[in-house]
């Protein structure tokens, strides 16, 4: 099932997307070329990245390494939302003029057959998919300022799109972050709009998968604690220390972070905590035993929630719990009795990313992905298909519900937990 609340419509269900499924008969190394999709869907990776950080770096490397895919590579403007938006309402035609044009089909050496698109928008994504059946794969690079949000909603509920936009599953988001200078950008990014959370903070926040790149230029020191923030703001993406976006392509592409469940990063205990200005709480009273029970960067924070077995009715009230926070922006918590005697009230939340998994009374194994105010709850399928064939997909031991974003303090990991037990 899936919700959206856009232009407060009532939500609608609708039905789950199967990524694009591996020909299970394929080699199993991932460079064999006989790794093609069968279905019909073609998976879709959002790069994403720090301005100058090594996002076209990583995307060479991709295009130039023996991977078996035939990819499309789409660079452009698509950080501007406002553009997104008014092509997705206007655009009715491939043939939309704005796209004419803008693509460049290129045959590379090592075999795959690569396209760019350098304009922007959806007019130009579905001419690129009137080209369906000459590319297994799209890598769609965003600007340095790009919010990956929207753009990964568009993708990942994209039935309504007409021209062959619906044909794209959403395979999951790499954040390319700077070695060098993503700590001070993420100290000194700040944003204009309600939630003040500056475009790398989101950027980490919406992520599958962060690549900390350009390691070679900075100090192990600085690295170490680089890595330390991101997982405090993105506890659920897997970080991966790289030099000019060296990577084995599995930890990238192909990761169906939207089927699995996540991989919260367990180094990451509750009591972590990275200090700023725009904390709520004393700073006089941390010591190591009193810590603080939040994550906290700039205002963008992370909770993590356990649970066990859960029976319909909790399902239920996490569904309802879920709704509220995603659709409402409110979550009902005890209130402080010494201030006010009445018992529960609201808190204010902005969620901009939120993933979980569990498992039912009944042994059904459920996976639970939020972007912003959309979000799924599907079962989990026990085989997924991997570069190269189907791969068994890890049930975890225990469930669990991550999410990341604003306003979200102790009281709400509580309210949390209380719908759980
Ligand atoms: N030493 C070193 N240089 C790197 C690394 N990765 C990228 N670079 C260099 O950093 C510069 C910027 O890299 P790009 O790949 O263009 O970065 P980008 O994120 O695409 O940049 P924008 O599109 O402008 O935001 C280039 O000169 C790269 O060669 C790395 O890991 N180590």
């Amino acid at each position: 099932m899936s919700f959206n609340d856009s232009d407060d419509d009532v939500p609608t269900l609708v039905e789950t997307l199967n990524a694009s499924t591996l020909d299970p008969s394929a080699d199993k190394q991932p460079e064999s070329s006989n790794a093609k999709p069968v279905s019909a869907k073609v998976p879709l990776t959002i790069i994403c990245g720090f301005l100058g950080a090594g996002k076209s770096t990583l995307l060479k490397r991709i295009l130039t390494e023996r991977h078996g895919y035939r990819i499309a590579v789409i660079m452009n403007e698509f950080g501007d939302t406002a553009d997104i938006e008014a092509k997705t309402i206007n655009v009715s035609s491939a043939d939309d003029p704005t796209a004419e044009g803008s693509e460049e089909f290129l045959e590379l050496a090592n075999g795959c057959l690569c396209c760019s698109i350098k304009d922007v928008g959806v007019a130009a994504m579905e001419k690129l998919m009137l080209k369906k059946g000459a590319f297994d794969y799209i890598l769609l690079e965003t600007t340095g300022l790009a919010d990956p949000g929207p753009i990964a909603s568009m993708f990942w509920t994209n039935e309504e799109y007409a021209n062959g936009l619906a044909d794209i599953v959403l395979d999951g988001v790499v954040c390319v972050v700077d070695g060098v200078f993503g700590q001070k950008q993420m100290a000194e990014d700040h944003s204009t709009d309600e939630l003040r959370i500056g475009e790398s903070l989101r950027q980490i926040a919406g992520s599958d998968v962060v690549l900390l790149n350009k390691i070679d230029l900075a100090p192990p020191e600085s690295v170490a604690e680089t890595e330390q923030l991101i997982r405090k703001v993105n506890p659920a993406a897997p970080i991966y220390k790289t030099i000019k976006g060296e990577i084995d392509l599995k930890y990238i592409i192909g990761i169906q972070a939207f089927q699995k469940p996540p991989s919260v990063d367990e180094a990451v205990t509750p009591n972590s905590h990275v200090h700023t200005d725009d904390c709520d709480h004393d700073h006089d009273e941390h010591d190591e035993k009193k810590p603080p029970t939040h994550y906290e960067v700039r205002g963008i924070s992370s909770l993590q929630v356990r649970c066990g077995i859960l029976d319909q009715a909790h399902i239920d009230k996490l569904d309802a719990w879920i709704r509220n926070a995603l659709w409402e922006n409110r979550v009902s918590v005890r209130s402080d009795e010494k201030i006010t005697s009445d018992p529960v009230t609201e808190v204010q939340v902005q969620i901009l990313r939120a993933k979980g998994a569990f498992t039912s009374k009944e042994g059904k194994h459920f996976v639970f992905q939020g972007v912003r105010s959309i979000y799924e709850i599907s079962e989990l399928e026990r085989k997924a298909p991997g570069v190269g064939g189907d791969t068994d997909v890890d049930v975890p031991e225990e469930g669990k519900i991550v999410l990341i974003g604003t306003g979200l303090d102790d009281r709400v990991r509580k309210s949390l937990e209380s719908v759980l037990r």
